[in-house]
């Protein structure tokens, strides 16, 4: 009979499927077996596996110098497991237990019970300096050198600082913000987004039911400032879903139509507008062959590799590969190209990608300029807009190291293209 679901077993079975199959995280917590445990067991094991994977750098330097040689995969994501609770808190006594009994729940892991409980004992007498001396796990291959190309060393090194940092929550709010930072307990950031320093539901929070806020990167809620005015003006949400930018527009006095391919996602879109009493008028289309133009303004929120999010989702290195961008490259192209096709001659394009790449950034936007004579980018304008996110090419480029100090950003990147010649209103 198998054994019945426990947190840390469902998080070690979860672990050693992102790790060692390339599975990503919310696809594993959709499986059955989730839903045998309380919503409060789901969350921690959720969180055991995001932290994890968040320190396994740090835990596997650790290990290494207490092991004569690696164990077999599940026994190592185990002692990884054990490791990270107890270095973020765990009681030393507890997180040995657990990670021996869990040991003792499987038979391939059963015979190296006494491995785990010494290896362990080790590690929970190590004080936090050996901890926090530890280096931060390191970008996968397949990424690590590309940004290096693009930025240098030390600035990847200090992304995977900041990929070490619990990622603060951050929330967009229909007016009113520093009302909202103020009754949230909260930060007002230069960008006019809040951060919340409360960890635990966001849905119990005030304001959540009553749809006054969402959650929302502040980096994420800079490409819709971008669009400058936009009330009362017709604007086209392309790549909409779950909604996070539609609700800004909306919010602003925008009438928004938001188009999204995925009909389960676009589902999200609509019950979101639901909980905020936003307006859009939502298309489940492929925007390759949408048209409803011209529009006054449009925002492309193109899908890509995702790359800006990794801090937020620690699983993202372990899952994706090269394999696919390029593909993704090409349907940003042609996404870009048709959106062109819709805007009206005195209207503002922005394109934006979560992501660290040039390739689905900065390049895309040389790209479109040399195909097309009559498009400009326009310098981008925002509150509190720093400068030094803005790249050669005019676009702004945002990455997870930066605002360190107040808990770090989504990388990101976002440019405003126009017709040349034609009078910006915002
Ligand atoms: C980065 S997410 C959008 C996030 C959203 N803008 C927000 O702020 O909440 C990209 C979206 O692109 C959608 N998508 C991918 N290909 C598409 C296509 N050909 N036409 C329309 N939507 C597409 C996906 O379904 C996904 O929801």
């Amino acid at each position: 009979m198998p054994a019945p679901a426990s947190p840390r077993l469902v998080a070690l079975d979860g672990l050693s499927q992102i790790v060692g199959e390339g599975r990503m995280l919310s696809d594993v917590i959709s499986d059955p077996v989730w839903q045998e445990l309380s919503p409060p067991e789901r969350a921690t094991a959720q969180r055991l596996i995001s932290e994890t994977l968040r320190y396994l750098g740090r835990a596997d330097h650790l290990l290494t110098s207490n092991l004569q040689r690696q164990p077999p995969l599940r026994v190592m994501n185990l002692l990884r497991m054990a490791t990270v609770e107890f270095m973020t808190g765990g009681a030393a006594h507890g997180v040995v237990n657990e990670a021996v009994k869990l040991a003792g729940r499987n038979k391939k892991t059963a015979p190296m019970k006494g491995l785990v409980n010494a290896v362990l004992r080790k590690i929970t007498v190590l004080d936090a300096t050996e901890w926090d001396k530890a280096p931060d796990t390191m970008l996968p291959k397949w990424l690590r050198p590309k940004l290096a190309k693009a930025w240098s060393k030390p600035v990847v090194a200090q992304i995977e600082r900041a990929h070490a940092v619990p990622p603060p929550v951050d929330v967009s709010v229909k007016s009113d913000a520093a009302d909202w930072a103020e009754k949230l307990g909260g930060t007002l950031l230069p960008t006019g987004s809040v951060r919340i320093a409360a960890r635990g539901q966001v849905s119990a929070l005030v304001g959540f039911d009553t749809g006054d806020w969402w959650v929302q990167d502040a980096a994420a809620a800079l490409p819709v400032q971008l669009l400058g005015d936009v009330s009362g003006k017709r604007v086209l949400d392309i790549c909409a879903a779950p909604g996070g930018k539609t609700m800004q527009l909306a919010a602003k006095g925008a009438e928004v139509t938001a188009l999204d391919i995925s009909e389960a996602r676009m589902a999200r879109l609509t019950e979101n507008l639901a909980r905020t009493k936003l307006a859009a008028k939502t298309v489940v289309a492929d925007a390759l062959s949408y048209e409803d133009g011209p529009f006054d303004a449009i925002l492309l929120d193109a899908p890509c590799s995702a790359t800006g999010t990794i801090r937020r989702h620690p699983d993202l290195p372990y899952v994706k590969t090269l394999t696919g961008i390029d593909d993704l490259v090409k349907l940003q192209r042609a996404l870009l190209t048709r959106a062109l096709g819709q805007i009206a001659p005195h209207g503002r394009l922005v394109f934006c990608t979560c992501s660290l790449l040039r390739e689905e950034g900065e390049d895309q936007i040389k790209w479109l300029l040399s195909q097309n004579d009559d498009i400009e980018i326009i310098p981008p304008h925002a509150p509190s807009l720093d400068p030094a996110w803005i790249s050669p090419e005019g676009g702004v480029r945002l990455r997870p190291d930066y605002w360190a100090d107040m808990g770090g950003m989504d990388g990101f990147y976002m440019a405003i293209l126009q017709r040349k010649g034609k009078a910006s209103p915002a």
